[in-house]
């Protein structure tokens, strides 16, 4: 924590009346299971283009072009990198053609199976930290780019946690503009009824940490799951920790 912070119970400055939580890498550990159906379906699909096989990067190219973001916002910027422009095409696309909707719609149906046979796991900390926010009076909501976020958070049993969801679905629905834009994040806190400057950001995307620098949010946590503290710093994260639980520890040792 910076020592300018001010602590609270929670590790928070005092000013924080919400917490907005990604879903994925913050609460669940489902970030990984993203990234390994990105590679599958990426890979199958630059295999079946002319020229040399260029893999997709499960670290560098996820973290860059992918993590973060809408399903269809992630298709279109890796392939982008690699010089690769196809039409949208429409939602409908069966998974396979040759769109931004049928390469999502293949990369879902990849993510779905391996939900189902993996099972959706939480991470210990972040409980601890929803649980004592929660027990400190402070709003809660989640802010997922995932059109899955509801199942995940039922399937991870902590769906109660949380008084609004802004998810893919919303955005798909109410036409937001996902992240790195801060529209999803500006959507909940609005819906809590809170200032964006009354509410913190727990963000494990360089994509969302963005977000919550550009929506004027008062406080911006990035939670380092894979050694990008840096970048998590340089994209606008206040602080750092690689479990949400290190923001009690303050406390503890006070
Ligand atoms: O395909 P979904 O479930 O709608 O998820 C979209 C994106 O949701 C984000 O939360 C993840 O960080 C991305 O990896 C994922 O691709």
């Amino acid at each position: 924590m910076d020592d300018a912070t001010e602590s609270t119970k929670t590790g928070l400055p005092e000013r924080i009346r919400a917490c907005l939580f990604d879903l994925d890498g913050v609460l669940t550990e489902t970030a990984k299971v993203h990234a390994a159906a990105w590679k599958q379906m990426f890979d199958a699909y630059l295999k079946s283009r002319p020229g040399p096989f260029v893999p997709f990067d499960p670290v560098a190219d996820y973290d860059r072009y992918v993590d973060g973001k809408t399903r269809s916002d992630g298709t279109r910027s890796f392939l982008a990198s690699r010089n690769i422009n196809l039409p949208d095409g429409s939602p409908d696309d069966p998974p396979g053609t040759e769109t931004i909707n049928g390469l999502g719609n293949a990369k879902n149906e990849i993510v779905l199976k391996l939900l189902d046979t993996q099972g959706v796991h939480v991470y210990e900390g972040s409980v601890r930290f929803l649980k004592a926010v929660r027990a400190a009076g402070l709003h809660r909501a989640v802010v997922s780019s995932s059109a899955n976020c509801a199942n995940v958070l039922k399937a991870a049993g902590i769906d109660d946690m949380f008084e609004v969801r802004i998810d893919g679905v919303t955005i798909a629905k109410e036409n937001l503009p996902g992240k790195p834009a801060p529209d999803t994040y500006l959507a909940a806190a609005k819906k809590l009824g809170i200032d964006p400057d009354q509410a913190a950001v727990f963000e494990d995307a360089l994509a969302g940490v963005e977000a919550g620098r550009s929506g004027g949010f008062g406080f911006v946590v990035g939670v380092d799951r894979v050694g990008q503290a840096d970048a998590l710093r340089s994209s606008g994260a206040d602080t750092v920790v690689t479990d949400l639980a290190d923001l009690l520890k303050q406390e503890d040792q006070a």
